[in-house]
């Protein structure tokens, strides 16, 4: 664990567990990164995307970061989304200035942590008068891993299609090192998000054994469909490869819009809670046995949608009003919190605003 470390965290395995009942059974996730600095005036139309604020707007990053734990975010994702070496490279930067560019992302999220703790230490109260969340409460830095199709930058994280030349080692092979030199640089944990296809998630599993990876990891989905992974493999699947990992502590679905949410939350979900009501008590067992041959995580789960409005890979731009204000986003919430997941955040195209609302929602913590 880095010199930043959470409070919270005693081992690596139980850092989730450990962390969530700090937070009273449920946590924030922050919300869009590459949205917010777009809004500050960051122009991503850029092969790294918002990467590319590493090199030309580092203050920006910090930032953004702030504000989200202003606005009541637990946790927050690093710049590291589309951040490669092989990225950098392709930029002309040497293998060790795009190791450093990684280094810087993990380093920019646990300085405004570090701000963010003073501005608390500094608050007389909770909850200041224009509204900014200044709670002194655990935060976890989550280093973003972006998928292989993140890195192509033409939306392939959309689609999952990699075609046949990419193997499992070839993906292995290609996060490798990002993924070294992300843990070293003193994270929280690693957040795999907007994870396209079953490959790369098997991928990403072999790669935390492989390297003997110390810190957790969360896998994070995304489906267009409301039933599988954007690549049309199974969530299911998908799913039960993380389960399957010892290192995984959180299993869930990002940049999905939130209509799907509820539905792809119950197909991921084991209940645990069997109750068993005498004369009724076989006949529950079966139906739950059943609904257990479907469901595979008993992890915690994880969901930061997107807003519902569709990106249009080819000119790099969302199509504007097509998805659901943060009024209706919000009103998701209790439903997402009922059907099981415990920690709810933002992806693309929500905003600190977003953020705030579902803290709002879910200051009144009770466990799952
Ligand atoms: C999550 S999508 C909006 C990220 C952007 C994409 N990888 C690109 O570079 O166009
Ligand atoms: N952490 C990234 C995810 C993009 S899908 C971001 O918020 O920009
Ligand atoms: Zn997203």
């Amino acid at each position: 664990m880095g010199q930043h470390s959470a409070e919270t965290a005693s081992s690596s395995s139980s850092l989730m567990t450990d962390f969530l009942r700090q937070a009273g059974g449920a946590a924030v996730i922050d919300g869009g990164l590459a949205t917010e600095l777009e809004s500050h005036g960051a122009d991503l139309n850029d092969p790294l995307w918002s990467a590319k604020c590493l090199l030309s707007s580092p203050h920006l990053i910090h930032r953004v970061h702030l504000d989200y734990l202003e606005a009541g975010a637990d946790i927050i994702i690093t710049a590291s989304y589309q951040a490669t070496i092989q990225g950098f490279e392709a930029k002309g930067f040497s293998k060790e200035e795009g190791e450093t560019m990684l280094k810087k992302s993990v380093e920019i999220a646990c300085e405004a942590r570090d701000t963010y703790y003073e501005r608390c230490s500094e608050s007389s109260c909770d909850v200041a008068g224009d509204g900014k969340i200044l709670k002194h409460r655990p935060v976890l830095v989550a280093a973003s891993v972006g998928s292989y199709g993140a890195y192509l930058a033409d939306g392939s994280e959309y689609s999952g299609n990699y075609g046949d030349a990419i193997t499992l080692e070839t993906l292995k092979d290609f996060h490798r090192r990002r993924v070294q030199v992300l843990v070293e640089s003193g994270p929280d944990l690693i957040a795999f998000e907007t994870v396209p296809n079953k490959l790369e998630a098997q991928a990403y599993a072999e790669l935390l054994e492989e390297e003997d990876i110390r810190i957790p990891a969360w896998f994070s989905f995304n489906s267009k469909d409301g039933n599988n992974v954007v690549s049309g493999d199974s969530l299911v699947e998908c799913a039960s490869i993380a389960e399957s990992c010892k290192k995984v502590v959180a299993v869930g679905i990002n940049c999905t819009p939130p209509r799907f949410i509820h539905g792809l939350i119950s197909a991921i979900k084991k209940e645990y809670n069997i109750h068993c009501n005498h004369g009724e008590h076989d006949m529950l067992l079966v139906s739950a046995r059943h609904a257990n041959d479907l469901a595979v995580t008993t992890k915690p789960i994880l969901i930061y949608p997107n807003s519902g409005e569709f990106y249009d890979a080819t000119i790099k731009e969302w199509v504007q009003n097509t998805g659901v204000s943060d009024e209706d986003f919000v009103s998701y919430v209790n439903n997402w919190r009922k059907a099981g997941a415990s920690l709810v955040g933002g992806c693309c195209r929500t905003t600190p605003n977003t953020i705030r609302a579902i803290y709002r929602t879910m200051s009144n913590r009770s466990p799952v």
